[in-house]
């Protein structure tokens, strides 16, 4: 492991640190009519959510030497009088209310982290308020779970996320603090904050963006990460740089392929599992290679498809099928995060047991299935060749999200390609 606390050079290297966060009482903070508004398609039930997430972080302690959590990295924080300052001012400004930041000044960091995270009740000391629809004058964070989206760790740097909807604002301030003040993560500076953003046409999402080598990255132009913000990405990220490569991904702006990691996920050197009918399929994506050198675009090119843009840096790829061969379970498993595996080493991966023909098709492809608890008790050990970890995930994948938005990789050792 490099000296380097941010280091993070491909999807698949050894994972060395990984931020994850288990959910708290805000996944509870909705009804079914606004569940749709903070972005679940369904409310979830915690303590089942709890129990599987549970199985996430087991198998992540076994094979991981810093497994770090959100929800203690803050209160971390917290504990400096100034930091916390900066940062409710920011929180409250960006909601409106200004006028709470000395209440909630007076809460200790642990108790103020519980807060941030579980949202602040609006006072409905005015009429206006009264009447007012809304509960909260500072809204909870139900998607903070999916660490993965407010914050990207590419390279040596981070990116700060630049989100999309507003109910994601908060989660991309409170990881920034993390990243200026925790003596674990920060000094490393950033790529691009999206909080400082200036125009609202110019989003981010980290579920968009794989760090496929250290000269490749592929990106989803998506619901979530607007055009204006990749060309920025590609503007920053070749800053200093010969060669910087971009893969453009035009996704559907529909709410099955929010971003790009619910279609496309990186398993191995050779392989990665895939949304057939929007990858491989007659209706694939169209993708596009922009060629960069030090903060400015040279070319771009359009492809049919991704596979045919990374068979250009020779990344010939096996595509396992997430649905296995079928457009009827490929499409109901997409739908439930089945394409969305986190890999913790090259051909170590983690991701829902209830996608069963998506396993199957990896148990075809050479991927030994083993069950999280197996892993987590010790009864099984990780298998030396590949192999899927299969854990407990349908609650969780109601929020939205599968195993790769769950974890935000900080630190990973280099690939042997
Ligand atoms: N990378 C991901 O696809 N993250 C899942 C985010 C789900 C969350 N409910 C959202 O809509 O933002």
């Amino acid at each position: 492991m490099s000296e380097a606390k941010i280091s993070n050079y491909s999807e698949i290297g050894k994972l060395n640190t990984v931020i994850i966060h288990e959910p708290g009482a805000e996944m509870e903070n909705m009804t079914p009519e606004t569940a749709h508004e903070v972005l679940y398609d369904d409310i979830l039930t915690l303590d089942l959510a709890l129990r599987e997430h549970a199985q996430l972080s087991g198998v992540l302690n076994k094979v991981t030497e810093n497994v770090l959590e959100f929800k203690t990295l803050l209160p971390d924080v917290l504990e400096d009088p100034k930091v916390k300052l900066d940062l409710l001012q920011d929180v409250c400004a960006l909601h409106g209310h200004n006028e709470l930041v000395d209440d909630l000044m007076s809460f200790d960091a642990a108790d103020l982290s519980t807060q941030l995270f579980q949202g602040t009740l609006l006072k409905k000391n005015t009429l206006e308020r009264y009447i007012s629809p809304s509960r909260h004058a500072i809204p909870p964070l139900p998607n903070a779970f999916f660490t993965r989206d407010a914050v990207m760790c590419v390279y040596d740097k981070t990116i700060i996320g630049s989100m999309a909807h507003r109910v994601r604002l908060t989660e991309a301030l409170l990881l920034k603090s993390i990243f200026n003040n925790h003596p674990k993560l920060k000094g490393q500076g950033f790529h691009f904050d999206g909080t400082k953003r200036k125009s609202e046409q110019l989003t981010i999402e980290g579920g968009d963006l794989l760090v496929i080598r250290d000269d490749l990255l592929v990106i989803g132009y998506s619901e979530r990460t607007s055009a204006r913000a990749i060309d920025r990405m590609a503007e920053k990220l070749s800053l200093g740089r010969e060669n910087l490569d971009i893969v453009v991904v035009e996704l559907p702006k529909i709410r099955a392929t929010i971003h790009l990691d619910m279609i496309f996920t990186m398993l191995d050197v050779d392989t990665v599992m895939n949304f057939a009918p929007l990858i491989t399929g007659a209706g694939k994506c169209k993708a596009f290679h922009l060629s960069c050198t030090n903060g400015k675009i040279n070319y771009i090119n359009e492809y049919s498809g991704l596979p045919k843009a990374l068979r250009l840096f020779g990344l010939e790829l096996n595509f396992v099928n997430c649905g296995g061969d079928n457009p009827f379970s490929q499409e109901r498993e997409q739908w439930t995060s089945g394409a969305n595996f986190f890999t913790f080493a090259p051909g170590h991966v983690i991701g829902y047991k209830h996608n069963k023909a998506t396993l199957e098709a990896l148990n075809k492809a050479g991927f030994e299935i083993v069950d999280a608890n197996d892993i987590i008790t010790d009864k099984v050990q990780l298998p030396k060749g590949k192999a899927a970890v299969a854990m407990d995930g349908s609650e969780l994948s109601r929020g939205g999200g599968g195993c790769r938005c769950m974890t935000m990789p900080v630190h990973r050792d280099a690939v042997n390609w």
